[in-house]
């Protein structure tokens, strides 16, 4: 159950970055409650990944402060990295290693015990159906399978929250009802997910928080249902919020189709 005592799973205030001219991170400002299962969506280039780089430790914002669990993530990064798991966009993982050797890895970085790390490695392996693949190199997964061990490698220390990006691209609906499974026994005994989509079907039947991104800015923030409004479904919101209401499906392409093909 969120208890409104704690400190915030994520509070960013003023945060900014820049790449050369371009604004990726507008000066936000980001509430997100522990214990929740939080939905952070955006179009693309909104500033989502640059986000989540920034509040998970990976990237230094030029600008702002970003607390998580109520400790500073640039002040005391070695804390705060003890305390979350992260599944980034684009993982990069070590391919020569087997996936159950990756999670022995992790295990011992984390500094678990070897034993319980083994008992937890085990477990991870058999609910994303990878048991069958633990003895293969990672560097023959299919990107779904890469999604799972880099899941499995980011719970394996029991963080106090969990940040993902785009967790659910390339996974196929089975282990996508697995994945979604394990996040929900996860949230439901206090943590935080918080992940990147753009799947709005998947947000709005996941999620109960929802913060929306547009060119670098948030335009909404809060209970699922708040953002929603009068909308009927999610989408529908998002599409009104980040102004993509009027945009036609493309006036300019009167060549595409079949009627002028010669
Ligand atoms: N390393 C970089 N160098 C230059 N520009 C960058 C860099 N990373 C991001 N950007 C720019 O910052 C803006 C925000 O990008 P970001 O990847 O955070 O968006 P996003 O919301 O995650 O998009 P998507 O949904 O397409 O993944 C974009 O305009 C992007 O081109």
């Amino acid at each position: 159950m969120p208890n409104a005592s704690v400190a915030p799973a994520v509070r960013v205030h003023g945060l900014w970055k820049r790449f050369g001219q371009q604004v990726a991170v507008a000066g936000i400002d980001l509430t997100l409650p522990a214990g929740h299962f939080v939905g952070l969506v955006g179009p693309n280039g909104a500033g989502k990944t640059t986000t989540l780089s920034m509040v998970t430790g990976l990237l230094r914002p030029d600008h702002g402060l970003i607390e998580v669990g109520g400790a500073d993530v640039w002040r005391d990064p070695v804390a705060v990295k003890s305390r979350i798991g992260v599944l980034p966009e684009g993982l990069r993982l070590f391919e020569r290693l087997t996936g159950r050797e990756l999670l022995a890895y992790t295990g011992r970085l984390r500094g678990i015990p070897g034993a319980e790390t083994d008992r937890r490695a085990a477990q991870l392996l058999d609910v994303l159906d990878l048991a069958g693949a633990a003895n293969k190199l990672v560097v023959d997964y299919s990107t779904g399978m890469r999604k799972k061990i880099g899941l499995a490698a980011a719970l394996l220390h029991n963080p106090e929250v969990l940040f993902l990006d785009e967790p659910f691209e390339g996974v196929d609906p089975v282990s996508a009802q697995v994945i979604r499974g394990v996040l929900e026994r996860y949230t439901g005994s206090g943590a935080t997910v918080v992940f990147s989509s753009h799947v709005m079907e998947l947000v709005e039947s996941l999620c109960d928080w929802v913060a929306v991104m547009a060119t670098g800015t948030i335009v909404a923030q809060g209970p699922l249902a708040e953002v929603r409004g009068q909308a009927p479904t999610l989408q529908d919101a998002f599409l009104t919020l980040v102004g993509a209401r009027d945009r036609g499906p493309g006036q300019d392409l009167d060549w595409l189709g079949g009627a002028s093909r010669s």
